[in-house]
C-alpha cells in the first residue's frame, strides 16, 4: 500500500473508498510454534463479491529458532520471540485494519510433550504479548493444536492451494507431514471398506467451504524425526539420567555428541566397535515402528503429499531441489539411506544423522503406514508460493469463526 492509499482509506470507510479497488482485502495472522521453530504466517485475502469464496493474495512468512518448548523454563524469554515476529505484522497489515485483524498462535508437538504447568505458563506470557499488540485477540487465540485437526487443516491447505475444493470434479490429495516431534498421515476415503477398517478415532468429519468431509487423519506423537532419533537411541524417556552415552548403528562409528531437543542435553555416539550401516540401523529402527502404526489398505496404491522433514532430508541429499521440490517413490528415500549409511565415514553430511533420519523416513513409509515400494510422492514446500502448512486451514477455520467469511 501506498501512503496516497492509506491516507484515502483513512477518509472513507473501506467499501466506498474510491480509489482503492482493494477495499474488501483483509487480513489474517496465524502462529505456528511447532516443536523446532516457532513461524508467523500473515495472509492477505479478497473477497470479490460476498457470495464468493474469498481468495488467498499472499503470505508473508518468517521463522525463528529454536521452538516455545525450549524456553520451558524461561516463558517470558519464550513469549518474546513470539513479539518479535508480531512485530512484523504492524508493518505488513495498514493500521487502519488492525483492529479487525485476528492473531493466533497454535502450538503443536512440543508443547504437547511438556507438562501441562509448562506448557500453560508458556501460553499465558503469548496471550499477554497478543493482548498488548494491537490486533484482533480472539478468545482461545493461544492454544494447542489438537493433533487430528494439525492434519486436517494441512490436508484442507495442500487441497485448497491445488484447487482441489472449488468446483464439482474434486481429486483430492492425502498430505503426510513430518514434524519434529509428531507425524501426520490425513486423506479422503474413497471407499466403503476403509470406513469399516479403520478406527474411530482416526475418522474427524470437518466443514469448509460449505462441504462436510469425513477424513482419514491420524497424528503420532513421538514419531516426529527428532522424537524418532531420541527413541532409537533409547533415550526418549531418558531425560532424568545424566551423562549416560547412547550409541547407535546409524551414526558415524567414531562420533561422539551432544545434542539439544526440547530443553534435554543427550550426548550420543556411534557403535565404536560394533556394526554400522543401513542394515543394522534399519533393524534398529524398525523397533520404534513396527506395530505401532495403523495401515489403511486404501492408501498402498495412491500417491500423497508430502512435507516438511520429509522435503527438507529429499534436499538434503540432492533427491529433490529446493525451490522446485518435486516428485519421488518411496524406494528413492531407501536408496539414498543405503547410499549415506553404508558410505557414512565418507559422506559429507551437515548432519551425524542423515543416515538415521533417511532409514526412519524409509521404514516409517514402508513399515509404518504400509506405502509399497513404488507408491508417489509429491514433495512440495511451497503451491503458487504459499507455504504448505496447516496454518492455512487454520486461518480459513478461523476466519469462518469470526464470520469474516463462511
Ligand atoms: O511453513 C512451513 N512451510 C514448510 N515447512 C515447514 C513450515 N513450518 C514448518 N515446516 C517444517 O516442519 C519441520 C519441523 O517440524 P515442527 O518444528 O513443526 O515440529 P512439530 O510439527 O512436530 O511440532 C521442518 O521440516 C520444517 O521445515
Ligand atoms: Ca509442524
Amino acid at each position: 500500500h501506498s501512503n496516497r492509499e492509506m491516507w484515502f482509506q483513512d477518509l472513507f470507510p473501506p467499501n466506498t473508498c474510491p480509489i482503492n479497488a482493494k477495499a474488501n482485502t483483509f487480513y489474517g495472522i496465524m502462529f505456528d510454534a511447532g516443536s523446532t521453530g516457532t513461524r508467523i504466517h500473515i495472509y492477505t485475502f479478497v473477497q470479490k463479491s460476498p457470495e464468493k469464496l474469498i481468495e488467498l493474495e499472499g503470505e508473508i512468512f518468517e521463522s525463528v529458532k529454536p521452538g516455545l518448548s525450549a524456553y520451558a523454563d524461561q516463558p517470558e524469554k519464550g513469549a518474546e520471540t513470539v513479539k518479535r515476529l508480531l512485530d512484523m505484522a504492524i508493518d505488513a497489515v495498514p493500521p487502519h485494519l488492525w483492529k479487525k485483524t485476528p492473531v493466533v498462535l497454535k502450538a503443536t508437538a512440543g508443547l504437547r510433550l511438556l507438562s501441562e504447568e509448562k506448557a500453560q505458563a508458556l501460553l499465558l506470557e503469548v496471550r499477554e504479548v497478543f493482548e498488548e499488540s494491537p490486533f484482533l485477540v480472539p478468545e482461545d487465540s493461544v492454544s494447542i493444536l489438537d493433533g487430528s485437526y494439525e492434519g486436517i487443516l494441512a490436508w484442507i491447505t495442500v487441497n485448497f492451494l491445488t484447487g482441489q475444493l472449488s468446483g464439482q470434479n474434486q481429486h483430492t490429495v492425502g498430505t503426510l507431514d513430518l514434524g519434529g516431534a509428531s507425524t501426520q498421515i490425513t486423506f479422503l476415503p474413497r471407499f466403503e471398506e476403509t470406513l469399516k477398517q479403520t478406527p474411530g478415532d482416526f475418522l474427524t468429519s470437518f466443514e469448509m467451504f460449505n462441504s462436510t468431509y469425513k477424513l482419514y487423519t491420524h497424528s503420532y506423537l513421538g514419531f516426529g524425526l527428532k522424537a524418532a532419533r531420541l527413541a532409537t537411541l533409547g533415550a526418549l524417556d531418558m531425560e532424568a539420567v545424566g551423562g549416560q552415552m547412547f550409541r547407535s548403528s546409524c551414526l558415524p562409528k567414531q562420533l561422539e555428541a551432544e545434542w539439544h531437543f526440547g530443553g534435554v542435553k543427550y550426548q550420543y555416539g556411534g557403535n565404536k566397535q560394533g556394526e554400522t550401516g543401513f542394515k543394522p540401523c534399519y533393524l534398529e529402527v524398525l523397533k520404534v515402528i513396527k506395530g505401532k502404526l495403523h495401515q489403511p489398505d486404501e492408501i498402498r496404491g495412491s500417491s500423497f503429499y508430502a512435507f516438511s522433514y520429509y522435503y527438507d532430508r529429499a534436499v538434503d541429499t540432492n533427491l529433490i531441489d529446493y525451490e522446485e521440490g518435486g516428485v519421488l517413490e518411496v524406494r528413492d528415500f531407501e536408496r539414498k539411506a543405503k547410499e549415506v549409511c553404508d558410505n557414512m565415514e565418507r559422506y559429507n553430511s551437515a548432519s551425524p544423522f542423515l543416515c538415521m533420519d533417511l532409514t526412519y523416513i524409509t521404514a516409517l513409509l514402508k513399515e509404518g503406514f504400509g506405502f509399497r515400494d513404488s507408491t508417489l510422492l509429491q514433495l512440495t514446500k511451497k503451491v503458487n508460493n504459499i507455504e504448505t502448512s496447516w496454518t492455512l486451514g487454520a486461518t480459513f477455520h478461523l476466519l469462518q469463526s469470526l464470520g469474516i467469511t463462511y
